[in-house]
């Protein structure tokens, strides 16, 4: 395992991302987003875009993880080398890209990519977004040190569960090689259902919207009362 994720096993990850338009989308509202959560004890924080990393990494003393989102169909999640190493340049203790079996933009594998930024010099853990159990094992196989569940649900490989992928977790669980650990993203909308990502195998886990898109946390409490 890399030795900066011992510090992370059993604990809660907290992503901090605003959306093209919305009007937290504004790296100094990213920075003290992330602050926050890391005074209640997030272990790492998720960041997207350059300029959110720059802000969130000046902010926080625990790791970031930082994603460069471009495009909203197909690959977008930190799609190419480069925008690997633009991420890693901003600042990001972790880079995270997707690391699903679809091709990418230029043309790199996943593996290329990783190979590649080692070459460079990159010596900081690398997490695969990935959606499926053969492509979570490919990462692993490449060199992944993070296999997160990020993207199961959002490709056509799997089910979009209401919760965490509690299945493909399970499915993991045990089958990874010891450099690279589980975690569980995507979904994760209760303490209870973080809880279950663990008990399911997740070494950690990331929760985004629940804690820090209001926008979609008002929805939630507005149609419950509305229905009531
Ligand atoms: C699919 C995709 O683009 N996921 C993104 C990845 O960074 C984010 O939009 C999610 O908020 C993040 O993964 C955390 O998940 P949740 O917000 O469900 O707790």
């Amino acid at each position: 395992m890399h030795p900066l994720l011992t510090a992370l096993e059993g604990t809660l990850i907290v992503s901090c991302q605003a959306y093209p338009g919305e009007p937290m989308r504004d790296p100094r509202t990213m920075a003290q987003v992330s602050a926050a959560v890391a005074s209640g004890g997030a272990s790492a924080v998720r960041a997207q875009g350059l300029e959110d990393i720059r802000a969130v990494a000046a902010a926080v003393d625990v790791p970031v993880i930082g994603i460069w989102k471009d495009g909203a169909e197909g690959v977008f999640i930190t799609p190419t080398l480069e925008h690997c190493r633009a991420v890693i340049a901003a600042g990001a203790d972790i880079l995270a890209l997707d690391g699903t079996r679809r091709p990418r933009p230029d043309g790199l594998s996943f593996a290329q990519t990783v190979a590649a930024l080692r070459e460079d010099g990159f010596t900081g853990p690398i997490m695969a977004d990935c959606d499926s159990v053969p492509a979570a094992l490919a990462a692993a196989e490449a060199g992944a040190d993070i296999i997160g569940t990020t993207l199961a649900g959002y490709t056509g490989e799997r089910a979009r569960t209401d919760g965490p992928d509690l299945a493909l977790l399970g499915e993991l669980a045990g089958r990874l090689p010891d450099s690279a650990v589980l975690v569980a993203e995507g979904r994760v909308h209760t303490p209870a259902q973080a809880a279950a990502a663990r008990e399911a195998g997740a070494f950690a886990v990331v929760v985004g919207t629940a804690i820090t898109h209001p926008t979609t946390i008002t929805g939630w409490f507005r149609e419950a009362v509305a229905g009531a």
